[in-house]
């Protein structure tokens, strides 16, 4: 879930799930905690174990729960209601060996969007209160990075010295409309322990005008250069990293507007992630729990073989398929995104690669839902990381198709792929146009293979859960492996990892004291 402004429609929810006392959290699941998050009260093996002290360690404790949106759950954070669900969906597939990881329960949110109301004199900042346009201020929200509630404090010192107004929605009148605050812990010259609360905040004011020229631009140049003097590199509470503007004046709920500026600090955003270092643009998708999202990718990378060739598609800036590039020497990897604006961090984070890895990579510029088949040909693993709403039937199609073809002959499937050189569909011809290639000293496998592998990481588990049934359903795919990761703890989401064979599961043997059973136990299929 990468949204902090959540839509009115999950109020109902998250008012049924709060519970006057703290509930027993399920024993029975499959749980794989780091130990520095996921402690045990100091007593709980004595006779004096408190169970209410044991339930505050694993509790939200948040000032603005229930007012604020972005939490649904107070208790048991490191098991999320929904898990127990997932252990046995995932059982009645076949896969009874699913793990769960939760990492750190709180200050776990690097990126957060923030609305701005009110007035200068009293702004409020923070998400909008369920079912209304009533934006609830959280200075002390216990998801966040402390940093952010730090900068969200400086910005707040700033609106109100400056007389900066927020944007009223009604009128739409105002100049600052919202506020993206995103941490990098990125610091080579700290220890590694030190990286984490020591994170750097780049701040992105949503500036309600068309461009830096117009006439409110002199409070926006005040309200930064505030920003730098009192946290940016030189002031005594070093907690800026960076100031972008965007520049957006639409009335419609989209947060940013195309136009971006660099202001002040550094321009450079950095993340050490999935073993490499990458560069995230502001106008970039980024998940919001960095440390999860590290632990998920270095599962990732034991499903994937060396030498694989790889497409990535929802790519965002490639993270994925160039985590998997470095760590797996992939012999090609391509990334398929739709925004055009994850191009520019592509293509830093790539020059940031280390020079021993001659993968071809290449990021093209398009929707992948749109001739999918093109994309899968020639890859042995597809990775896909989709928004909530999980993926287009069309990618679900191709998907079946491919499976199901390679099963029966090892022919491509029925579909209108062209020669290259024949192309003239005008969104493939604006992909090709839009994209970026680095060719590695491999040669690019040009073959007409198609996935064996595919690896489906998903934020909504209804879509998944969907998706997941369509694909098993031919028959083409079986689900191998399933995990998930606490990426949004105080919620009611948890992050999928997923892993699909195509073809037919093997019967598997189960060993008992060193003995080989005689009859096999069958899969979820049946075969
Ligand atoms: C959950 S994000 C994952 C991004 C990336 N894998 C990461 O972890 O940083 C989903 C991405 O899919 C992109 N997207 C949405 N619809 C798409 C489509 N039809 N084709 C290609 N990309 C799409 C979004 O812009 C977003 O960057």
């Amino acid at each position: 879930m990468a949204l902090s402004l959540l839509p009115a429609a999950t109020v109902s929810a998250r008012l049924a799930t709060r519970k006057p006392t703290p509930p027993a959290a399920p024993s029975s699941l499959p749980h794989r905690g780091n130990p520095s998050t996921l402690r045990l009260h100091p007593s709980s093996s004595s006779s004096s174990f408190d169970p209410a002290a044991a339930a505050a360690s694993t509790a939200l404790q948040c000032p603005h729960f229930q007012l604020c949106s972005g939490c649904t759950h107070e208790w048991n954070l490191d098991c999320p209601p929904v898990l127990q669900e997932a252990t046995e969906f995932f059982k009645s597939l076949g896969v009874s060996d699913f793990t769960f990881e939760s990492g750190g329960l709180w200050g776990w949110r690097c990126r957060a969007k923030l609305a701005v109301r009110g007035s200068s004199d009293t702004p409020l900042i923070g998400l909008y209160q369920e079912g209304t346009h009533d934006i609830v201020d959280i200075p002390m929200c216990r998801a966040h990075h402390p940093n952010i509630n730090a900068a969200v404090d400086l910005l707040k010192e700033g609106i109100s010295k400056l007389k900066v107004e927020p944007f009223n929605e009604d009128l739409g009148t105002g100049e600052l409309r919202y506020v993206q605050m995103a941490v990098t812990t990125y610091n080579t010259s700290l220890p590694l322990q030190d990286r984490y609360l020591n994170g750097k905040v780049q701040v992105s004011l949503v500036w309600n005008s068309r461009n830096e020229h117009s006439d409110n631009h002199e409070k926006l140049s005040s309200l930064s250069n505030f920003l730098w003097r009192n946290g940016g590199a030189k002031s005594n509470n070093h907690l800026v990293h960076s100031i972008w503007a965007n520049f957006q004046t639409s009335n419609s709920n989209v947060i940013f507007g195309n136009k971006w500026r660099h202001l002040l600090g550094e321009r450079e955003f950095s993340e050490h992630i999935g073993g490499i270092d990458i560069s995230l643009d502001p106008s970039s998708f980024g998940q919001a729990n960095t440390q999860a999202f590290n632990s998920l990718l270095r599962k990732l990378q034991k499903h994937v073989s060396y030498g694989s060739s790889v497409v990535d598609l929802y790519a965002g800036s490639g993270i994925i398929g160039l985590s998997l590039a470095a760590t797996r020497k992939c012999r090609s990897v391509r990334c398929v995104e739709i925004n055009k604006e994850s191009k520019l961090s592509f293509e830093k984070s790539v020059s940031r690669l280390p020079k021993t890895i001659d993968s071809a990579i290449s990021w093209h510029n398009t929707d992948a839902s749109v001739e999918p088949l093109h994309w899968l040909k020639g890859s042995d693993v597809v990775v896909v990381d989709p928004p909530r709403k999980g993926l287009h039937p069309s990618l679900i199609d191709a998907l079946r198709k491919v499976a199901l073809t390679e099963l029966k002959s090892n022919q491509a499937p029925e579909s209108s792929i062209m020669k290259v050189k024949d192309e003239k569909r005008p969104w493939v011809l604006r992909a090709r146009e839009a994209s970026v290639h680095v060719e590695g000293n491999t040669t690019l496998d040009k073959s007409q293979t198609w996935p064996s592998t595919l690896i489906y990481i998903s934020c909504g588990w209804e879509s998944f859960k969907e998706d997941c049934r369509n694909l098993l359903s031919s028959r083409a795919w079986y689900l191998e492996k399933a995990h998930a990761f606490n990426f949004f703890p105080g919620t009611q989401s948890i992050e999928v990892l997923a892993v699909f064979k195509h073809g037919r599961q093997t019967a598997k043997r189960t060993k008992k004291a060193g003995k080989k059973k005689k009859t096999p136990k069958l899969s979820h299929n049946g075969r």
